[in-house]
């Protein structure tokens, strides 16, 4: 009080610099609005302190707030408060400063009217070793926090459009909640089969450490091919809602070049699928063939429509590594129709057979559907089932839409029924059945080198991470 009010500030940021000098702390400010961006530090550092059971809070009042779309209640930091946290044994304590903006008469954009500050207090010895990985551990938290709070996004592009959303300006993707119900509960397979995918997603997800060690990009390739109405797309719902992952369904007819497919993979997030639905139709799949590149021109750019190079060179060339954890799947109808370069190992580390029916495939269906129990059937109708569904080459799809909206045993005998039609009109004509046979047995000569392919590079992989 012996200052004059406009000279008290300016003293006690002169006293604050002469503290520092001497103290064994430094300090550092985390602006919301930085410049012009806004900072995304500072959410981070908000989300991890508003949820983190480490950090001890000094403050009398914490306000509560629950987002919109989101189940778990965060709490804000009011002028002043001060919160510890601990990290690797390191002390840091944020306090949170609010200082109100001098109204602006004109301004571009939208700022706050308040400017509201973390400023971080750390012992000096600590700045070295341990700052950087507390502020990363606080950013990969903050994502991981917001993934599982919010819904998750199906995004899709569109030819010249791009996000209605204003705060996303030049964001090639649009963007709907994904609420798809389907789960690896749901989906109608061999249980075998389910648990070797359901691990190996797992694996992925969880791969951090090995795919450093052996030097490859964190990402993995799922090819899913059979019938339509065997659970292509359902199976990439469920793969996304198992590790809580985005969704990026590219549409290949809506991208005009190359160079377009590049910058809307490169606007895609972190653990997230992105998904070619019906691959062989949406591509050229055999223009791999480069035209001549002139000086200052770019070979692939404006050529027409993208093209498999341009595509493989996102998923396993150079630029696959920008960014991490993604999971490319590829659907097709048609197999053999398939370039040879798309089923090489390393591009599409799974392939998933999706097909008809089989017996344990639709006992699944008949528990989600009707309820129905190993047991509550008799033996004989279940015999009678387990009988005739292979032979009835029925989709999944197919048995859905017998069961779907019928009494328990009007609805099975309903599926008895038509499987047993089908199997008859399956015993007249056999093209469809000598069609499949064909790409499986074309699929599997391919696939036979790649296992040999993958073996190497298991083999390779084994020894360097050792
Ligand atoms: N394996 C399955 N398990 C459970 N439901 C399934 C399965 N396959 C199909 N269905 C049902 O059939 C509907 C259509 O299946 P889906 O869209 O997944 O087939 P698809 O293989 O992607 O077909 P398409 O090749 O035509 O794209 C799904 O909404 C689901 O209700
Ligand atoms: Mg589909």
């Amino acid at each position: 009080t012996i200052f004059p009010p406009e000279l008290r500030s300016t003293v006690l940021k002169l006293l604050r610099r002469i503290n520092h000098r001497f103290s064994s702390y430094c300090y550092y400010d985390i602006t919301e609005v930085d410049g012009v961006n806004t900072n995304e530090l500072y959410s981070a550092v908000q989300l991890h302190l508003s949820t983190s059971s480490s950090a001890v809070s000094s403050a009398g009042r914490l306000s509560l707030t629950r987002h919109l779309n989101s189940s778990a209640v965060t709490f804000g930091l009011s002028h002043n408060d001060t919160l510890f946290d601990t990290f690797e044994g390191a002390v840091f304590q944020w306090e949170h400063l609010i200082t109100q903006r001098p109204p602006q008469s004109f301004s571009w954009r939208h700022v706050p009217d308040e400017k509201r500050v973390f400023t971080l207090r750390v012992k000096k010895t600590h700045t070295k070793s341990v700052l950087n990985r507390y502020l990363e551990h606080i950013t990969n938290r903050a994502a991981e926090i917001r993934r599982n709070n919010q819904d998750r996004h199906l995004y899709t592009n569109s030819r010249g459009g791009g996000s209605i959303d204003s705060s996303r300006p030049g964001f090639p993707w649009e963007a709907v909640p994904f609420k798809h119900p389907s789960t690896f509960e749901t989906l109608a397979m061999d249980p075998v089969k389910k648990s070797e995918i359901m691990a190996d997603l797992r694996d992925f997800a969880n791969g951090e450490a090995f795919y450093k060690a052996t030097g490859r990009a964190w990402k993995r390739g799922y090819l899913l091919f059979g019938p339509p109405g065997t659970g292509k797309s359902s199976m990439i719902a469920s793969m996304a809602n198992y590790l809580n992952y985005d969704i990026y369904d590219l549409e290949l007819s809506e991208v005009g070049s190359n160079s377009e497919l590049r910058k809307l993979l490169m606007k895609t997030s972190a653990k997230s699928i992105i998904v070619i639905e019906d691959i062989d139709c949406s591509i050229n799949l055999t223009n791999r063939t480069k035209k001549p590149s002139r000086v200052g021109h770019h070979a692939d750019e404006d050529s027409g429509g993208p093209t498999l190079s341009g595509l493989l060179n996102f998923t396993d060339g150079l630029w696959s590594c920008c960014g991490s954890e993604r999971i490319f799947v590829f659907t097709t109808n048609h197999v053999d129709k398939l370039d040879p370069a798309l089923l090489r190992s390393g591009r599409m580390d799974m392939h998933i057979h999706m097909s008809y029916c089989s017996y344990p495939a639709l006992k699944i269906l008949l528990k989600n559907y009707l309820g129905i129990e190993d047991g509550d059937l008799s033996d004989g109708i279940m015999e009678e089932l387990e009988g005739v569904v292979e032979k009835a080459k029925i989709t999944p799809a197919d048995v859905s839409e017998v069961l779907i909206r019928r009494e328990k045993m009007r609805a099975v005998m309903e599926l008895l029924k038509e499987m047993k039609n089908r199997r008859e009109r399956k015993r007249g004509g056999n093209e469809d059945e000598e069609q499949e046979k064909r790409e499986l047995e074309m699929h599997n000569r391919n696939a036979e080198k790649i296992e040999k392919d993958n073996d190497q590079m298991v083999v390779d992989d084994e020894k360097k991470f050792k």
